[in-house]
């Protein structure tokens, strides 16, 4: 049974490539607020089960839900413009246009969809946009390099920057592939304080980390993934006491 205050439900997934079942009987409920973080060794299906999530893979079965609409069947724009945005692990950036253009673009974007006609209320709301992008990152720690082109940043400033060009659509569901990937530890912690500032503004995610560390200063809920299935669900405490997990993946390479 769903609860009023899931935003997000996986409901029976299952996604097979030929003869491997890469997903088998997925069923999870993301809730409000919350920080529901996947792990999982290599191979898990980890990545197939975000690309179900924002529409890039297709189930072979099963539906997701998302604030009460399926998005089974609709096209990765389309769940974006519902309100789920994507963190990727390899940041997708305009390497010659600065900073604060790069953090501009996805409201200008959403912007041309709605005042088109009206010359007028475009460029006053470009001034509102330029505002908007500056706080963002200003938010994220980035405004001294906003006119840096963007392609010069840093792997972690990159990062930081792309979590601002998410923040600016403010989705209702924000979900980070590895956001600390390849990560120094200074950068990894700068960006655990900043996604746990974004948690205390109540906005849901859903985080897929190899990095335990991260996961456990993040996750409200942990979902352990093992060939394809949910091996075990629950608190972080409760998932670290779990003998299954020890086995399947906190005792192994990682
Ligand atoms: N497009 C595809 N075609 C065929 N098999 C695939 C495809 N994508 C993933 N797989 C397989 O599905 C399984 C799950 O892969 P997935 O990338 O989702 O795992 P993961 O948990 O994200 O792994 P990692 O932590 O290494 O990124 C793997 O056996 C993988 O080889």
């Amino acid at each position: 049974m769903t609860n009023s205050n899931v935003v997000l439900h996986v409901a029976d997934v299952h996604k097979r490539f030929g003869g491997l079942h890469a997903l088998a009987d997925i069923d999870l409920q993301v809730e409000e607020g919350q920080t529901h973080a996947i792990i999982g060794p290599n191979g898990a299906g980890k990545s197939t089960l975000l690309n179900v999530i924002i529409g890039k893979l297709a189930p072979t079965s099963g539906a997701v839900v998302f604030d009460g609409t399926v998005l089974t069947g609709k096209k990765p724009y389309q769940i974006n413009q519902l309100g789920i945005a994507r963190v990727f692990q390899t940041p997708e950036i305009f390497a010659d246009l600065s900073v604060l253009q790069n953090v501009m673009i996805p409201a200008l974007a959403k912007r041309d969809g709605a005042f088109k006609l009206n010359m007028l209320r475009t460029l006053e709301s470009e001034t509102e946009i330029r505002a908007e992008a500056e706080h963002m990152l200003e938010d994220v720690g980035m405004i001294s390099r906003r006119e840096m082109a963007a392609g010069s940043l840093s792997r972690g400033d990159k990062r930081r920057m792309e979590l601002a060009m998410c923040l600016i659509q403010r989705p209702r569901l924000l979900l980070l592939d590895e956001p600390t990937a390849g990560m120094s530890r200074h950068d990894t912690n700068t960006t655990i304080e900043l996604l746990k500032k974004i948690k205390s503004r109540g906005m849901t995610k859903v985080i897929i980390e190899h990095d335990m560390h991260v996961v456990f200063s993040l996750a409200d809920k942990i979902s352990v993934l093992a060939q394809g299935r949910i091996i075990a669900d629950g608190t972080p405490d409760q998932v670290r006491g779990n003998p299954k997990v020890q086995e399947a993946y906190l005792g192994g390479a990682h």
